[in-house]
């Protein structure tokens, strides 16, 4: 396989209006890989000035891809689809260089990334607006929609192509143009797509990537008032801030933040399907996945069964390594501090009484490999109870009736995913209408797709992203009142 580096589509320039781009500081960033620390390669350092001429030619592309059909637009959307998946190995590869996970795993992202692509070529032709019956013979009423212009994005290093493709293919579907920045750590991903757009057909200044010193970018889009957008999507903290900003020009926002999800498992459950289900929605990602279960809420009657068999499938099914090596399923983490706020999860947690049952240290492969761990005997009072882990901690917390379970379940600022299983068809509706969540998985540990609509409550976030709901967030509606006059001539 050739070096990622040799690949027409690693770009280590950033892309505004459609030129590739230094610095204007000549600054650049280091990018590393995960797996050995080496140097992957350089990219440009931007700043505001630099973001400030990016969001002038998103400005400058406006009126020209507005005014394209919704059936132009379609077409570039689904060029760019079919351009991922015919270079989805070479995009797999940067995506694993820089950001550690398996590449089997960033093939998949790929694909997802690719999906909202595809999706949102669909939905560019369905964008309906209404007549409303007035309340006089006069006049006529209209609703039209209308894109809501230049969107500003800032995207994490957690799933570095998804998350840009979740927003721009909804914000170019609309006839929005956009500037994003992507995340230090995965600004390959980034540059990559942006390579295949311009292979697409997007018009110079639609799409544009700036690399860089995010608060300084952060400042560029929220102090301008051309910015009609801002969309974010990374840690509740960050997400604040940038709501707080965007109140400067009354900008449109949508947050994707943090999360604490609760996976359930009543007595009524299939525990094996709720094993398979917990390996999935726990270590994807090597657990770094914002919908990622944080913590295993178990009816005491079943907990012991339920732990053996995860502490089982945990052992057989779970491979640390490089995500280049051929049946790795557990990448190293993203950085130094990844690490560390694992370890001091678990140390914390034994510390307050936590059973250790599998795991609990750095992998013997040192560096930021860390071995899958599980701990029975949770409490409330542990940090992993309240804070997101983000690595791959599984703590199990006993509860005794279905009341105690959604009081567990809710106790958190979070409210983007949870789980639970059980065949009760009643427990099914109480407890999926009593989750304080944006989404529900029931009986399934995997709900991410790009026709659901993705997103949390309470400090997770504000809107959605993917499904129809995902078009609405890059749309403003119009109301047109027709007055037709008399008809006395
Ligand atoms: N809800 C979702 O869909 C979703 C998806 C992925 C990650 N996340 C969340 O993101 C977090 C992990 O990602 P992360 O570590 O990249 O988050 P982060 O908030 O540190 O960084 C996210 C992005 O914001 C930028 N950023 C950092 N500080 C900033 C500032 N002061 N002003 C403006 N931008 C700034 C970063 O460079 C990056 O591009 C976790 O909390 C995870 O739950 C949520
Ligand atoms: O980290 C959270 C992302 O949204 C990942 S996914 O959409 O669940 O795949």
């Amino acid at each position: 396989m050739q070096s990622v580096k040799e690949s027409a589509l690693f770009r280590p320039f950033a892309y505004i209006d459609g030129n590739w781009v230094a610095a204007d500081s000549g600054e650049q960033i280091d990018v590393d890989n995960p797996a050995n620390g080496e140097i992957l390669g350089r990219m440009p350092r931007l700043g505001g000035a630099e973001t400030e001429r990016a969001i002038e030619a998103a400005e400058a592309a406006l009126p020209g891809w507005r005014n394209h059909t919704a059936l132009e637009r379609a077409d570039i959307l689904m060029k760019w689809y079919e351009l991922m998946l015919e270079h989805k190995d070479e995009l797999a590869a940067i995506m694993t260089a820089e950001q550690g996970k398996p590449v089997k795993e960033a093939a998949g992202e790929i694909v997802y990334a690719a999906s909202f692509m595809r999706w949102f070529a669909e939905e560019a032709r369905r964008i309906y607006g209404d007549t409303i019956p007035a309340a006089n013979t006069r006049q006529r009423i209209v609703v039209t929609k209308q894109p809501v212009g230049v969107v500003g994005a800032i995207t994490p290093w957690n799933f570095p192509s998804s998350m840009i493709t979740r927003k721009a293919a909804a914000a170019l579907a609309a006839g929005c143009t956009i500037v994003i920045k992507p995340a230090s750590q995965t600004p390959f991903s980034a540059t990559a797509l942006a390579a295949l757009a311009e292979q697409a057909g997007v018009p110079r200044g639609v799409f544009n990537v700036v690399p860089g010193k995010a608060s300084e970018i952060a400042k560029a889009m929220t102090d301008s008032s051309v910015v009609r957008k801002v969309t974010f999507t990374g840690s509740t903290e960050v997400g604040s801030s940038l709501m707080a900003n965007a109140a400067q020009h009354i900008q449109k926002i949508s947050l994707e933040l943090g999360g604490n999800a609760p996976f359930l498992v009543f007595e009524d459950a299939d525990l094996d399907a709720a094993v398979e289900g917990a390996i999935a929605s726990k270590f994807r990602n090597a657990g770094q996945t914002c919908v990622c279960t944080n913590r295993f809420l178990v009816q005491s009657s079943v907990i012991n069964a339920f732990s053996e068999k995860l502490a089982a499938a945990m052992n057989s099914e779970l491979k640390v390594g490089d995500g280049f090596e051929d049946g790795v399923n557990i990448g190293p983490l993203i950085d130094g501090d990844a690490v560390a706020k694992v370890t001091d999860h678990i140390k914390d947690a034994t510390d307050k009484g936590a059973q250790l049952l599998l795991g609990g240290h750095e992998h013997s492969l040192g560096g930021r490999f860390f071995s899958p761990t599980l701990i029975s005997h949770a409490t409330p009072e542990m940090k992993v109870a309240s804070e997101e882990t983000f690595g791959p901690l599984a703590a199990v917390f006993p509860f005794e009736t279905e009341e105690e379970a959604m009081r567990l379940a809710n106790d958190t600022q979070f409210g983007l995913a949870s789980y639970f299983y059980s065949k009760d068809l009643g427990r099914v509706w109480r407890v999926a209408e009593a989750l304080e969540y944006g989404m529900v998985g029931i009986n399934t540990g995997l709900i991410s797709n790009a026709s659901a609509p993705f997103g949390g409550v309470k400090a997770s976030g504000l809107g959605r992203e993917g499904s129809k709901y995902g078009l609405d967030e890059y749309l403003e509606t119009k109301y047109l009142c027709i007055d037709l006059g008399t008809n006395e001539g």
